[in-house]
């Protein structure tokens, strides 16, 4: 069975925008999202077009900032920090990568944790740690816990997940996102051995390595619910460019009780879950 993100992600946002109407009602207060784009890269703008979309299909506000590819990391700052002064901005995401000259670190650090949508400050991840329930979570691994819960239901206690990639962005978090889900929870890497024999393990599975097709179907165990992050384009036989997941789907959704596609699997949840974000930020800080 295929799991639907481009649904499980147009509910979420109809629960979203009653609850944006709710706190303009309430408290007069409408959530504000600015997206920066740094340089021009031809996916990011697809996927930045989608986001200041939804964010005003919502009824939120929506900001797009492009700077220029050569921007000096001073002028980053200055700008972000303007942001971070603005009572109108209650999200604040800067689109990654970007360009070399900029440090990464330095520009995620400058961001006011409170407005942090995308859940990568240190202090949201430390909060995120410690369970104490006022993070700002990264919106890919909570889309993950939601499309996982879609096929399995809300409790996921006693399962065990293997989740295949340790970025910052998405296999740390959303392990201790399974932790918390009382999860059994193993992460694996690049470097990890016997991989396939790992995998074989897992009730709830993710990939999120980065590798077009990476992983085979008979990693997988009869029954196993499959969460694919990957978002890989690769060239057709016919050199026509696609879309493909970390995850072999046809070989997959043979073996897996349950399967998230790519496109319309992690993706659209992952911009539902900055909506979110958002609404929590303008919510809790606002
Ligand atoms: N600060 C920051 N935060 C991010 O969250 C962030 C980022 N930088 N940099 C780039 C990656 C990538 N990312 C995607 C989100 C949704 C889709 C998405 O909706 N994909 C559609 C397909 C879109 C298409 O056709 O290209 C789908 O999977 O169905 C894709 C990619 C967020 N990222
Ligand atoms: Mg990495």
């Amino acid at each position: 069975m295929r799991i639907d993100g481009k649904q499980a992600a147009a509910d979420l946002r109809k629960q979203l925008s009653m609850q944006v109407l709710q706190l303009q009602q309430e408290k007069n207060i409408v959530p504000g999202l600015t997206v920066i784009l740094v340089g021009e890269d031809p996916a990011s703008e697809v996927y930045v077009r989608n986001k200041v979309r939804q964010t005003r299909e919502l009824g939120m506000h929506s900001q797009e900032i492009r700077l220029p590819v050569d921007i000096r990391e001073e002028a980053l700052l200055t700008r972000l920090e303007q942001l971070n002064q603005d009572k109108d901005v209650h999200g604040i995401l800067v689109q990654l990568p970007l360009p070399a000259h900029i440090n990464e670190a330095k520009v995620l650090a400058a961001i006011n944790p409170e407005k942090d949508v995308d859940g990568f400050h240190a202090l949201n991840s430390g909060r995120l740690l410690n369970g104490s329930g006022d993070a700002l979570v990264p919106c890919t691994p909570q889309g993950c816990v939601i499309l996982a819960k879609r096929h399995l239901g809300e409790d996921l206690s006693g399962k065990h997940a293997v989740v295949i990639g340790r970025s910052n962005i998405v296999g740390k978090p959303l392990a201790i996102l399974l932790l918390q889900e009382n999860c059994t929870v193993t992460i694996a890497h690049s470097r990890t051995e016997n991989l396939a024999q790992i995998c074989r393990q897992a009730d709830i599975l993710v990939a999120a390595v980065g590798r077009a097709n990476f992983v085979k179907g008979d990693w997988i165990k009869p029954g196993a619910t499959v969460i694919d992050v990957g978002i890989n384009r690769i060239e057709d036989t016919e050199g026509k460019t696609r879309l493909v997941g970390d995850v072999d789907y046809q070989a997959a959704v043979e073996v897996a009780a349950a399967i998230t596609p790519v496109p319309g699997g992690v993706g659209p949840m992952t911009i539902a879950c900055l909506l979110k974000n958002t609404l929590v930020a303008a919510r809790r800080y606002g």
